[in-house]
């Protein structure tokens, strides 16, 4: 919590070598800063903060290199350390700037155009799918609107539909409309354009930090930690290895080109209970991204369309079926903040299929339980329809 700190003429408000636990800002008074002992700093004059001087936080080391004490009644504004994030230059993520930096802030990267005009790409070291994946589409537009929105807003929600399949091979606009800046909220809405055709939009609101009411009714599933559990790699491993495979499946497989995914995840259930509409696995980014809340909160919202609808199929699933599926809308609520690079369960259920559509609902908790996010989305759950090659994007 922000605070204040009163003090007597004489009193220390900051003692060398404590734990330095915040930004602090003088509003009233004076104070006089007296040098370490050490022989080094024994010659360095002692001097005075007057107001609006500060302290603390921001210096390069954790704990104070000085002491700080009251000359006369003192009032100090104090912005504790987790808040020191607002007093940082907002990063805007630059993936060309980053080599050691995970996969995904590339994939997020946006080419500035012109005002609120960006362009994005579809990497071929990413997930690639038959039509640009939804995920892509939903991270790289809510990067060009959190590129327009004051850095002390985050996006709590957002609303996309699909209208078009995107073409892999060439690059997205993504147009940013300012709907409204207001003094706590704020909207975008975000057109995703391929050969001057919308294929995609998002609405998303930002708001900047609150305190206010809390509860969370919703309970963490008991299950396994990550440590416990194998990734998709280490699946696709034993499926090629596993003798109990028929030797042409193992074959099949092995020459299946196979990227590993930006996201890594680790399954709660094994395969027998895949008939259930329901799925929980954790997963995480992978690599290290940049300390930005807008960037993590464009990772999830990338992974959240990755494993999801599919859900939505596993009760009519059976041998030799063959789907057709597209998302058809995504929404997303940011409860808490959010950390992309850490492990987060996603909870998925689906209450519904019929007429062509599956619907699911997901809920992903971080390691302590905490609901972070809530989402939904409907999807076109299909037979494929036998033809030949695969249906080209319709631009
Ligand atoms: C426990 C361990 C488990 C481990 C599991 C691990 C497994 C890993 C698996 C990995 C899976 C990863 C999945 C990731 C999926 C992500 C989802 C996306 O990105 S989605 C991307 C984001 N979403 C989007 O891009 C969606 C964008 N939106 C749209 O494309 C359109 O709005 C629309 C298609 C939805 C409706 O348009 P409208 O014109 O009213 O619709 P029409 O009805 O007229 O069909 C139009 C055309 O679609 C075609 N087609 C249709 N049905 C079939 C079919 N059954 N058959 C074949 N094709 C079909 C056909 O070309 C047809 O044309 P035509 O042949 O008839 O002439």
């Amino acid at each position: 919590m922000l605070g204040f700190c009163l003090a007597e003429p004489g009193d220390y408000v900051a003692r060398e070598g404590e734990p330095v636990d915040g930004l602090y800002i003088i509003l009233d008074g004076q104070a006089e800063v007296s040098a370490s002992a050490n022989a080094e700093e024994a010659n360095r004059p002692d001097y005075v903060l007057n107001k609006y001087d500060y302290f603390g936080y921001g210096t390069n080391s954790s704990d104070h290199q000085v002491n700080v004490v009251a000359l006369s009644k003192l009032t100090c504004f104090i912005l504790p350390n987790q808040y020191g994030y607002l007093l940082q230059p907002k990063t805007i993520w630059n993936a060309e700037e980053t080599p050691e930096h995970s996969l995904l802030e590339k994939i997020l990267h946006l080419e500035p155009l012109e005002v609120d005009i960006f362009r994005g790409f579809t990497l071929p070291e990413g997930p690639m799918f038959r039509q640009v994946f939804g995920g892509q589409l939903i991270g790289q537009a809510l990067a060009a609107a959190s590129k327009t929105v004051d850095c002390l807003k985050m996006v709590h929600s957002l609303h996309a539909i699909f209208l078009v399949a995107g073409d892999n091979n060439m690059p997205i606009i993504y147009q940013v409309h300012r709907a409204r800046d207001g003094s706590s909220f704020a909207t975008r809405k975000v057109e995703a354009k391929q050969k001057g055709l919308v294929i995609f939009t998002l609405i998303a609101s930002f708001q900047k930090e609150e305190v206010g009411f809390e509860h969370q009714a919703a309970i963490m599933p008991d299950v396994p930690p990550p440590e416990q559990l194998l990734n998709l790699e280490e699946i696709r491993e034993r499926r090629l290895t596993d003798p109990r495979f028929p030797t042409q499946y193992r074959n099949l497989a092995a020459k299946k080109k196979f990227t590993p995914w930006p996201i890594e995840m680790r399954f709660c259930e094994d395969s027998a209970s895949q008939h259930k509409p329901s799925l929980n696995y954790w997963f995480r980014a992978r690599g290290k991204l940049s300390d930005d809340q807008a960037l993590h909160r464009c990772v999830v919202a990338y992974a959240s369309d990755l494993l999801y609808s599919g859900v939505s199929l596993n009760p009519h699933r059976e041998k030799g079926l063959k789907t057709y599926s597209l998302s058809l809308d995504h929404s997303i609520w940011f409860h808490k903040p959010v950390k992309a690079d850490d492990w987060l369960l996603y909870v998925i259920e689906s209450p519904s299929a019929h007429g062509g559509r599956g619907f699911v609902t997901g809920r992903m908790f971080n390691r302590q339980g905490e609901l972070i996010m809530s989402l939904t989305q409907e999807a076109l759950i299909r037979r494929e329809k036998t033809r030949g090659p695969n249906p080209r994007p319709k631009l």
